[in-house]
C-alpha cells in the first residue's frame, strides 16, 4: 500500500481544506491547530461571505470565497455546509475527476448517508468519503466525535481520515447506521446541557444565588460530573447513588425531577434528533427543504 497521504501527514504538507467557515469549521480548525498535528499554512477555508473567513485569516490560514479553489489545493476537504446547502454548492463546483479521484472528503452534515453524499460527489471521481459527527465543545478541545468510513476506502485515506479526527477529543469509528443516534446524543446533545445550565442556574438564581455564581456552579457541575463518569468508569446510576443521602436533599431534588419527567424528557430529545436526521437525509433524496 503506497502511504502517500499519511506520508504528506507526517511531512506537514498535507493541505485540510474547508467549505463552510461556520461554527463547526472553526470548532475543528481549533482543535486541529492546538493538536500541532496540522499549522496555519495546511489549512484553506471558502464560505460565499467574509463574515467567518476574516478571524481564520487573521490566523494566518488562507480563505477563499471559491469552493473549487479549496476543492484543488486540498488533499482532505471538509464539508462544512448545512444540509440543504449541499447540493446546490456541489453543482457549482467544476474541479474535474481527475484532480478528485485521490481525495478524501470527510462530511459532517447532519442526517445526509455516506451513499447520498457519494451520489453527489460521484462527478468528481468517486473520491474517497468519511461520514462524521462532531460537536460544538471541540472549539475548547472538549469534543467528542463518531465517524463512519465508506465501505473500500483506501487504507491510507482512511488512516488520515482518523488521525486529523483523533485531536476532536472522545472519538469513536462507528458502523453507520449509528451515526445518527450517535449525533443526537453527541452533536445536538451540549445544546441539551446549556439548556440544563441555564435551568439550573435559573434554580440558583431563584433561590437567591448572584446570577454569575449561580451559572458558574452549575456550569462546573455538569463538568465535574461528566469527567467523574469518564474517569471513575461507574455507573451514572451508582455516582447518583453516591450524592443521594438517606432522607436527604438530593434525593427530595431526584424525586422532584422524576415527577417532571426529566429522564423522558431527554429520552425524547434523542429519539427526536435522530429521527429528524432521518428526515433531513430524504428530504435531500426528494430535493425537499
Ligand atoms: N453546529 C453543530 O453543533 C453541528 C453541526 N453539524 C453539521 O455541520 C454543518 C455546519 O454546521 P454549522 O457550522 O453549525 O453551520 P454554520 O451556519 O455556522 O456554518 C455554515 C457555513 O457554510 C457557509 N456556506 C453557506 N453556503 C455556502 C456555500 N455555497 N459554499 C461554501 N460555504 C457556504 C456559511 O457562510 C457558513 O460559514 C451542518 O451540516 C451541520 O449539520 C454537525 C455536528 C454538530
Ligand atoms: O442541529 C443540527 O442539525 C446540527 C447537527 C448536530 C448539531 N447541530
Amino acid at each position: 500500500m503506497s502511504e502517500v497521504f499519511l506520508s504528506k501527514l507526517e511531512a506537514r504538507t498535507l493541505q485540510v481544506g474547508f467549505i463552510g467557515a461556520g461554527n463547526m469549521a472553526q470548532a475543528i480548525i481549533n482543535s486541529l491547530l492546538k493538536s500541532g498535528m496540522v499549522s496555519e499554512n495546511q489549512l484553506t477555508a471558502s464560505a460565499p461571505s467574509d463574515t467567518r473567513l476574516c478571524a481564520l485569516r487573521k490566523r494566518g490560514i488562507a480563505t477563499t470565497h471559491d469552493n473549487d479553489e479549496v476543492v484543488q489545493r486540498c488533499d482532505v476537504v471538509v464539508l462544512c455546509v448545512k444540509p440543504h446547502i449541499f447540493p446546490h454548492m456541489v453543482k457549482k463546483i467544476s474541479t474535474g475527476p481527475e484532480n478528485c479521484r485521490t481525495k478524501l472528503f470527510i462530511s459532517i452534515m447532519a442526517g445526509l448517508p455516506i451513499a447520498l453524499v457519494a451520489q453527489y460527489l460521484s462527478c468528481f471521481g468517486a473520491p474517497a468519503i468519511i461520514r462524521a459527527t462532531p460537536n460544538t465543545p471541540c472549539l475548547v478541545t472538549e469534543g467528542c466525535c463518531v465517524y463512519a468510513v465508506q465501505d473500500g476506502v483506501n487504507a491510507d485515506l482512511s488512516a488520515v481520515g482518523s488521525r486529523l479526527l483523533s485531536v476532536l477529543g472522545l472519538v469513536r469509528c462507528v458502523p453507520e447506521q449509528q451515526i445518527d443516534a450517535a449525533g443526537a446524543v453527541a452533536g445536538s446533545g451540549p445544546a441539551y446541557i446549556y439548556v440544563a445550565i441555564e435551568a439550573l442556574a435559573d434554580g440558583g438564581v431563584k433561590m437567591g444565588l448572584p446570577r454569575e455564581l449561580a451559572q458558574s456552579l452549575a456550569a462546573q457541575t455538569v463538568r465535574g460530573a461528566g469527567t467523574m463518569v469518564l474517569q471513575t468508569g461507574k455507573h451514572p446510576g451508582q455516582l447518583k447513588d453516591e450524592v443521594c443521602s438517606p432522607g436527604g436533599t438530593t434525593i427530595a431534588a431526584i424525586h422532584a425531577l422524576e415527577k417532571n419527567g426529566f429522564r423522558n424528557a431527554l429520552i425524547c430529545a434523542v429519539e427526536a434528533a435522530t429521527l429528524r436526521s432521518g428526515e433531513l437525509a430524504k428530504q435531500q433524496q426528494t430535493g425537499n427543504k
